[in-house]
């Protein structure tokens, strides 16, 4: 009921910030998403691609799921800087400035934690400069992380600001998992370990995975790929990440859509003494321009099923590549976990192609995945079972949401008060 006394058509009750702005910035894009924390709604989202060519594209939607237009500008976004200058005005134009008392924190996607980040960490100065100390080891995400948190600082000076960490779900790796069998101290000199990534995202899905199974999290082992433009598998065992096929840069492991993952590291000295390329010019090799792109000129998983299916043999041999090692990993984490209640998918291609997720599973039977022709052919963004009643290890898709993860972590470590409670009564 509005009070009769007041003037204006609102009355507002001391109303907690209840909104958090989660931004993930990648090597060339950036993701942003407005939620309302009260009930974790979508207030507005939105995409830049392609920054810093001439065809950057922003796509901004206001309540996805609303059935509202996403409105889209295209031509030159110079650099990160201005891509979130460009999404601040978006945001602005729906009533959602950065300026908003609304607005409780942000909340910033950072790739590389190191050792020291194992927690969600308000930024300071202090830790600006550290994420900035591991620019080496994450070189395509780290310098994008940081230019997304001096901007968002400088428009908001104000707001806490917050880092959500991909390494942080797997610093309970045991040191048989976390460590490469090299020299200690030149290892230990240098913190060369395996750190592992998309950890908000195996966080999350595994989590959204014992509720599938109707399950405590503590109680299963599960699976998790993480197949996106980047993707990993992890292992976890009773919600804890035991091991992970990233390493200490997103290099290692599976085939990628630009990275080659495992390879043979006598490659690198190969190239260097016999190819005569530079330390540079391998880095860009094998994080730009191998894995599926290296492979069959896509990095697209829709564009190479569709060569696929016209007979292509380029990009065939790319997809079996691609299952092969997809495969082999499954295997090896079944190992180690000993007992493996579901293999999950997840991210672009996990959650949306179907005849990936039948190669990888085809001839698992015998340790326990199989997967339903009819449920795999199902599209739909919600989590469900991919595989038979029967089968002894459930195979599942479950739609991966980093964002929600980052800004509930970002809230529950900066939030003030219940954000139930301060309704709004207009
Ligand atoms: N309908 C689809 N079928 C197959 N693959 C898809 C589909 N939609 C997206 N993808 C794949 O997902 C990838 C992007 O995954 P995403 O998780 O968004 O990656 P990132 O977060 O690393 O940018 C695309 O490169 C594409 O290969
Ligand atoms: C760590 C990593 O590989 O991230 P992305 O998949 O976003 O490239
Ligand atoms: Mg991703």
């Amino acid at each position: 009921m509005t009070d009769p006394t007041s003037e204006g058509t609102t009355t507002v009750a001391a109303v907690h910030p209840h909104r958090v702005l989660v931004l993930n910035s990648g090597s060339s894009s950036v993701k942003y998403q407005l939620l309302d924390m009260r009930d974790h709604s979508r207030l507005a989202t939105g995409l830049v691609e392609r920054i810093g060519e001439e065809t950057s594209r922003l796509t901004h939607t206001l309540q996805p799921g609303s059935g509202a237009e996403p409105r889209t500008r295209t031509g030159r976004i110079a650099d990160h800087d201005e891509a979130l200058k460009a999404a601040a005005g978006e945001l602005a134009a729906d009533g959602f400035g950065l300026d908003s008392p609304e607005l409780t924190a942000i909340g910033h996607r950072v790739v590389h934690g190191g050792l020291r980040f194992t927690e969600p960490t308000v930024i300071t100065d202090e830790v600006l400069t550290e994420i900035e100390r591991l620019v080496p080891v994450a070189p395509l995400h780290n310098p994008a992380n940081i230019t997304g948190i001096r901007t968002a600082r400088a428009l908001r000076p104000d707001l806490p600001q917050v880092a959500v960490f991909d390494t942080a779900f797997h610093t309970t790796m045991p040191e048989s998992a976390a460590r490469y069998a090299i020299d200690v101290e030149t290892a230990d000199a240098h913190r060369i370990r395996r750190y592992g990534f998309h950890g908000t995202s195996h966080a999350y899905v595994s989590r959204r995975t014992a509720e599938l199974l109707g399950r405590p999290p503590q109680d299963i082992n599960v699976i998790v790929l993480h197949l996106g433009n980047g993707a990993s598998a992890s292992a976890v065992a009773g919600g804890r990440c035991v091991d992970t096929s990233m390493g200490l840069t997103p290099l290692e492991g599976l085939v990628m859509g630009t990275r080659s993952g495992d390879i043979d590291p006598a490659v690198v000295f190969h190239l260097e003494r016999v190819a005569g390329m530079s330390t540079d010019e391998i880095d860009v090799l094998l994080n730009r321009k191998s894995g599926l792109v290296g492979l069959c000129g896509d990095n697209d998983m829709r564009e190479i099923r569709r060569r696929v299916d016209e007979g292509d043999e380029r990009a065939a041999l790319a997809f079996d590549i691609y299952i092969h090692r997809l495969k082999k990993y499954i295997g090896a984490y079944s190992a180690v976990l000993g007992r493996v209640d579901a293999v999950v998918f997840t991210a672009g291609v996990g959650e949306n192609s179907a005849p990936v997720r039948e190669a990888a599973i085809a001839g698992l039977a015998e340790l326990g995945p199989v997967v339903d022709g009819d449920l795999n052919a199902v599209h739909s963004r919600e989590p469900r079972l991919i595989s038979p009643d029967h089968a002894r290890v459930a195979v599942a898709v479950v739609p991966t949401d980093e964002e929600l993860e980052i800004a509930d972590q970002t809230f529950a470590l900066v939030g003030e008060g219940d954000p139930l409670v301060g309704e709004v009564d207009n």
